[in-house]
């Protein structure tokens, strides 16, 4: 008797678990030391600028202090990554235990693209399968893609991805496979069976159509397979449909209810939309699209729980939407959050990930750090939601204008029925958001480039919480941009992006820290503030050196004590990066990268994506969201596998960072030479050492402008303008500096 009501009161398995990482403790006592380390060097500051002798002397202090002031404070940002991070686990082997397979909540997925040129359809469509393919109930899953690029050729890769996901899906699930992009199963090491084999021909034939068509710009008629097909496309494209201008287009490509696979077994459900574009409304880039999608979908399935990927993410893991439930079932441990995010990880990036793509902190420490706050940020994909969270906070529900558009509401009808469709033209028109709350308190939010994180920031200012969860397998794997110029062009539009949420009203440095605590709000200004680290490294790239080469030592000589407390400053903040770095699955070789792209993103991307903020804001310039290209070229792709960066075009970044590079060798070389002269090393270690530092973070570029004569090299242009700039400020250096005595 006693031992059956032990049984019936057993609680459940468990579907998760949290663990506080060990190297808090470590963390938490090294942040005092360095903070009191800091005043010391604050104190000498103020010292040496009451001091300080001459205009000149005042104005060089007065620069390295602001430096400094800037440095240190994104130093006390990061801290709230590190003052609890946590690792999660979970065990959806239990899942079945505490929920009925039938009792899956459905789930309604969202790829964006935008730009059939930038984003070839046939990686979209392999994305789109991935996910088609998931290990889950298919009648409760909707892939919607939302197309800004308003291209026939992407609808005509659908109508061929709903043709051979019907094959696909049944050959992944009798075989078991684990890689369900059909591009990733293919280059991977697949049993040779004849089954297979069929089905890599088919694969190949769509291949070949799909590219051609893209190559060619438009569909032969000789690829339209059947009369419904040519009237689709000829329904929507006609004449006057231009990409900026043009009616809604939603075609249901595969319907659950209707539609079975090869086996007979129900398909998922497969939309293209492409939302309606005129030149006389705003269309807020992707997180219009997203809004866009998120009425369309309302009005077709409604499911309560949504998944964002961007067309590159495509499925790594076919157990990835179990793994999310095994929260989303579970709300005892964090009532109130909203959505999962998993890590952004990337595929094909070479050895040494030179350009720093992984964004090891961005997508994965610091995440983790947020995780053991209130929960990390929203990275634009791989994210699932729970759709409730676009119409406010948790206690406070803002009402969809219209209810069809209501979360709770549930749609029992067919989704290509016409008035469903009438709907969704409706709601995806340019005129509907007019007068709505749509961008502002409901969906994802509008007025910043990176909509993604200023989304989940207002989520959780509005009380949302979230949790990060990154799986062994990586649920999702997405492309990197292979040239550095393509690099830096996303950094900058992130800057923009994150500047335009720093500097307004709901500003995480007041606004946040109201909403979300001091911790949170210092998370989320780490981000918003991310270009200023353009001050300090700009000043510590030219400084010295200028002053070097003018024999003129602006840092404490070797004996002095102040000497050892910036040793302390600089080995330490090094030291604590490099040690979380490779503590967060990492090699000190992608350290090295991690810390050389810091510099030259500050040098770059961060100082022109300040001044296009600045721009913008006296409404000189206006900036739209320039999408990354994924293309691969194959000359660019082999240099970037072999570890080589890639310059090749002409860029005002560039020329800056050239001119960082010869200015830094320059100084580094006549320190030697002083001193030689000086027979002394006291009074200019630290500029030749900081000279030296810089030299070897621009090796690099000397090969690319001086050794290399492939069409990645530096331009020609580039270099002279930069040689010639490093002349310029040498020269107004000196006199200046001369004025000095
Ligand atoms: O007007 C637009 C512009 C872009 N996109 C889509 O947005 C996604 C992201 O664009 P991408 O060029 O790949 O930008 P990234 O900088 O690589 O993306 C990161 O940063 C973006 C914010 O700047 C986030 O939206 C992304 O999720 C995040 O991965 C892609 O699928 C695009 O198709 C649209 O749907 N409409
Ligand atoms: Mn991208």
């Amino acid at each position: 008797m006693k031992m059956t009501t032990t049984a019936t009161t057993a609680p459940p398995p468990p579907l998760h678990s949290l663990r506080p990482l060990r190297r808090r403790h470590f963390n938490r006592l090294f942040a005092v030391v360095y903070a009191l380390a800091l005043l010391s060097l604050f104190y000498q500051h103020i010292l040496t600028l009451i001091y300080s002798k001459t205009l000149i002397s005042l104005l060089i202090s007065l620069s390295l202090f602001i430096s400094d002031v800037l440095l240190a404070y994104m130093w006390s940002t990061t801290q709230a990554f590190r003052m609890n991070p946590v690792h999660r686990r979970v065990f959806q082997e239990n899942l079945h235990k505490t929920l009925d397979r039938k009792d899956f909540p459905a789930m309604d997925i969202f790829i964006c693209t935008a730009d059939p040129y930038k984003e070839p359809p046939f990686n979209v469509v392999n994305t789109a399968l991935s996910v088609m393919a998931y290990d889950y109930p298919t009648e409760k899953l909707s892939v919607y893609v939302s197309d800004d690029g308003g291209s026939e050729l992407t609808m005509f890769a659908f109508m061929e991805a709903a043709k051979f996901g019907k094959l696909w899906l049944p050959f992944c699930k009798e075989n078991n496979v684990i890689e369900r992009c059909p591009d990733a199963y293919f280059s991977s090491n697949y049993a040779l069976k004849a089954k297979t084999l069929e089905i890599k021909m088919m694969y190949e034939s769509m291949k070949i159509k799909v590219e051609n068509v893209v190559e060619r710009g438009k569909i032969s008629d000789e690829y339209i397979s059947s009369e419904e097909e040519r009237q689709i496309l000829s329904q929507y494209w006609t004449n006057d449909f231009t990409r900026q201008n043009h009616p809604s287009v939603i075609q249901v490509l595969l319907n659950s209810s209707k539609d079975v696979d090869s086996e007979g077994e129900s398909m998922p459900n497969l939309v293209y939309v492409s939302r309606e574009k005129s030149k006389t409304s705003p269309h807020h880039f992707k997180a219009g699209a997203l809004n866009a999608l998120l009425r369309v979908s309302a009005s077709m399935t409604n499911a309560p729980i949504v998944l964002t990927l961007d067309c590159d993410m495509y499925s790594n893991d076919p157990l990835t939407p179990q793994r999310a439930l095994c929260y989303f079932t579970d709300k005892s441990s964090r009532p109130n959050y909203g959505y999962i995010q998993f890590p952004q990880r990337f595929h094909g990036l070479n050895k040494a990930d030179i350009y720093a793509s992984e964004h090891k902190r961005l997508f994965l420490a610091n995440p983790v750090g947020m995780d053991g706050l209130n929960g990390t940020s929203y990275v634009g994909t791989g994210c699932f939601f729970r759709r409730r969270v676009f119409f406010g906070g948790p206690s406070l529900f803002v009402q969809p204008e219209i209810p069809e558009l209501d979360p709770n509401q549930i749609v029992g009808k067919l989704i290509d029925g016409q008035d469903v469709l009438r709907l969704t033209r409706h709601v995806a028109g340019c005129n509907y958001e007019n007068q709505t709350n749509w961008g502002s308190k409901m969906g994802f939010r509008y007025g910043s480039l990176v909509e993604d994180y200023y989304t989940g920031y207002r989520l959780q200012c509005e009380g949302w919480e979230s949790i990060f969860y990154d799986p062994i397998r990586p649920a999702f794997l997405g492309d990197v941009p292979i040239s550095l110029n393509d690099v830096l062009s996303q950094t900058k539009r992130w800057s923009v992006g994150l500047l335009e949420v720093g500097f307004s009203k709901y500003s995480p440095l007041t606004f946040g820290i109201r909403a979300m605590g001091i911790l949170m709000g210092q998370s989320y200004a780490h981000y918003a503030f991310w270009p200023i680290w353009w001050f300090p490294v700009t000043i510590y790239a030219f400084l010295p050196s200028l002053a070097l080469l003018n024999a003129i030592p602006i840092f404490p000589k070797v004996y002095e004590p102040c000497f050892l407390l910036y040793m302390f400053l600089i080995l330490g903040a090094y030291g604590q990066d490099c040690l979380d770095f490779i503590l967060t699955q990492g090699t000190f070789q992608r350290w090295w990268s991690d810390q050389r792209m810091w510099l030259i993103r500050s040098l770059s991307a961060f100082i022109f994506g300040s001044i296009e903020y600045i721009t913008k804001c006296l409404g000189i310039a206006t900036h739209g969201f320039n999408v990354t290209s994924k293309v691969m070229d194959d000359e660019q792709s082999k240099r970037y596998d072999q570890g080589i960066f890639e310059f090749g075009v002409s860029s005002p970044m560039f020329v800056l960072l050239a001119t960082a590079a010869i200015l830094n060798l320059v100084a580094f070389v006549s320190g030697f030479v002083l001193i030689l002269k000086e027979r002394s090393l006291d009074n200019f270690f630290m500029q030749i050492l900081i000279a030296g530092f810089g030299v070897l973070n621009s090796l690099p570029f000397y090969g690319a402008m001086f050794l290399r004569s492939d069409k990645g090299r530096m331009p020609t242009n580039t270099t002279i303008t930069s040689t010639l700039l490093v002349g310029v400020l040498y020269g107004v250096a000196s006199l200046i500096l001369k004025t000095r005595s």
